[in-house]
């Protein structure tokens, strides 16, 4: 039996945990939860009958295989370190927070030493595969377009000054690298990280906040000497939690899942 802890009990911990009970992903157990909302760490303990951790410390402590972070960008660093300090591996969603290329390094660093692995999904994005292989040529430009409905990019905007009501049309709300993008928009980017890590290239982020978009659209940019990528991504948000397309949830199950399988499909 594959035992995994989770951090982070919202719409992606919840969702990898339904997957789990209902066997989309076998032979594993959710075996320990932690998140500072207690009402939903134990909501997610009647589903799966995990034990309730007190704190990020507690849940490294237990019997686990994988350690899951689907918190926050904050939480990172401490769920990251303290897994593969006692041993385990960690699948991190909040991928924005290796923007900070001195905690990646460290991460990374430690992960080498103590023999255990840091997986990053693909999220809400797809093409990484291909991007991966062009880097081993040379890589000249990384974009990301991202287009969300306003609600998606409500907490983001409100602390950058916008007034919601007035955003009729679309309107480009941010323009820039992919470091101050994650800053701007902790919760709505992380995508950018991910990219610009398997492209070892920093990515150029446009965000545009549009009244009218159901969905989360990610446009995806990538020319290099071995050819040119272009990805449009159009993604189904969560109900419970607008700012995550679906796909996010999915893209954790299916790393999981395919953790187990005797062949590997992609890059
Ligand atoms: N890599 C990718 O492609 C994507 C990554 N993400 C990221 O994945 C993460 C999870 O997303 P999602 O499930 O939608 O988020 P939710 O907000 O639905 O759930 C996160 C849960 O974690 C809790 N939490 C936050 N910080 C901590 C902490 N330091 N310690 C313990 N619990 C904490 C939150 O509590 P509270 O309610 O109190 O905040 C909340 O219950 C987010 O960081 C999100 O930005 C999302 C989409 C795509
Ligand atoms: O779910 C998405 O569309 C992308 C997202 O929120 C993120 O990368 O933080």
């Amino acid at each position: 039996m594959f035992k995994i802890g989770i951090v982070g009990c919202g719409a992606i911990g919840s969702f990898i945990s339904k997957k789990v009970v209902d066997g989309t992903i076998k032979n594993t157990k959710v075996v320990a939860i932690y998140d500072r909302n207690l009402n939903k760490a134990e909501s997610l303990s009647e589903l799966t009958g995990a034990k309730i951790c007190s704190s990020i410390d507690d849940l490294v402590k237990e019997d686990l295989d994988l350690v899951i972070e689907c918190a926050s960008i904050k939480a990172v660093e401490d769920v990251a370190e303290k897994s593969l300090r006692n041993k385990k591996d960690v699948l991190i969603m909040s991928v924005g927070a290796l923007a900070d290329k001195e905690l990646f390094l460290k991460l990374q660093n430690l992960a080498k030493s103590v023999g255990r692995k840091i997986y990053l999904p693909s999220g809400a994005i797809g093409g990484l595969d291909a991007i991966k292989a062009m880097r081993l040529g040379k890589i000249n430009e990384v974009i990301l377009k991202t287009t969300k409905p306003v609600n998606a990019l409500e907490d983001a905007l409100k602390n950058l000054g916008y007034n919601l009501k007035d955003i009729k049309n679309p309107v480009v709300v941010f323009e820039g690298d992919v470091f101050e993008a994650i800053k701007d928009f902790p919760m709505n980017i992380n995508v950018s990280v991910t990219l610009s890590i398997a492209a070892e290239f920093p990515a150029k982020v446009m965000i545009i906040a549009d009244p009218k978009a159901k969905l989360n659209k990610h446009e995806i940019l990538v020319k290099s000497s071995i050819g040119t990528l272009k990805v449009c991504i159009e993604n189904v948000p969560f109900e419970e939690n607008p700012k995550t397309s679906a796909l996010a949830a999915y893209s954790a199950v299916r790393l999981i899942r395919d953790l187990a399988e005797p062949v590997k499909v992609g890059t």
